[in-house]
């Protein structure tokens, strides 16, 4: 089924466009292997740089939470650790956005493969600042994710594996694709909670307008 897409124009309110100057949107995705550490790492980026933290998994969970078709479809495609189709996962991590009044994005857990790269760049126009990269042995990985405890369907060392595999497949090449774009900033990820940070606030760190003052510190974290 075709879904409704938004043009970048549409990720600005009325006010927005009305004005003279337009809003520009910044935006860094955070790639990784499953269980690589993303969302723990995003929270943190997101609590010290000021960004608007957005995991792609939990606004796929949130829809199936939701109950609709949309949502039993993703539910079946996640068990099974496959990916969502880009037209489904493009408009509702839009429709995230539009919800939020934030200049700021850290995109956890996406784009997933090239289609999902197109998808976004063909609906949004819009391209990221840059892509952090989560680097972390499969080992690792592994047993982050079995003592993960969240009640996760696909935190299962058969799905674990299949998710290994996909992201080997179709999550590799997308960093290949970023790499040739001079975008991609790769941490080793295998490390403890604060020595990976530590790297990654070196990245943050580089572009002036990411630093927030003090004052401004405040936890725009939202997962859905
Ligand atoms: N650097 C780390 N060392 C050890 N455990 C970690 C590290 N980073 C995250 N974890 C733990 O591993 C699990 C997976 O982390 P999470 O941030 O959910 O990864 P992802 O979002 O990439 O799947 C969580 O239980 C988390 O607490
Ligand atoms: O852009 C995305 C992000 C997530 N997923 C699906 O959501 C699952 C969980 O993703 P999440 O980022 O929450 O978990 P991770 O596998 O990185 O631990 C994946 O295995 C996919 O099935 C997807 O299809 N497209
Ligand atoms: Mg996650």
């Amino acid at each position: 089924m075709p879904y409704s897409l938004l043009s970048a124009d549409e990720l600005f309110t009325e006010d927005d466009r009305g004005s003279a100057k337009q809003k520009k949107v910044k935006i860094v995705f955070v790639i990784g292997g499953p269980g690589s550490g993303k969302g723990t790492q995003c929270k943190r980026i997101a609590q010290q740089f000021g960004y608007t933290h957005l995991s792609v998994g939990e606004i796929l969970r949130q829809e199936i939470s939701s109950g609709s078709e949309t949502g039993s479809m993703i539910q079946k495609i996640m068990k099974e650790g496959k990916l969502v189709p880009s037209d489904v996962t493009v408009r509702l991590l839009q429709q995230a956005m539009q919800g939020i009044n934030s200049d700021k994005f850290l995109i956890d857990g996406f784009p997933r493969n090239e289609e999902n790269v197109k998808a976004f760049e063909d609906l949004t126009k819009m391209e990221p600042e840059f892509v952090l990269y989560l680097d972390c042995p499969q080992d690792e990985m592994e047993k982050r994710l079995l003592s993960r405890n969240e009640g996760r369907e696909d935190d299962n060392v058969e799905t674990i594996r299949k998710r290994f595999k996909v992201f080997m497949e179709s999550t590799l090449p997308t960093i290949e694709y970023y790499e040739s774009k001079g975008k991609i900033r790769k941490v080793d990820a295998g490390k403890s909670v604060d020595e990976v940070f530590e790297s990654i606030k070196v990245i943050f760190s580089q572009g002036k307008d990411n630093k927030v003052p003090p004052s401004r510190h405040k936890c725009k974290c939202l997962i859905l």
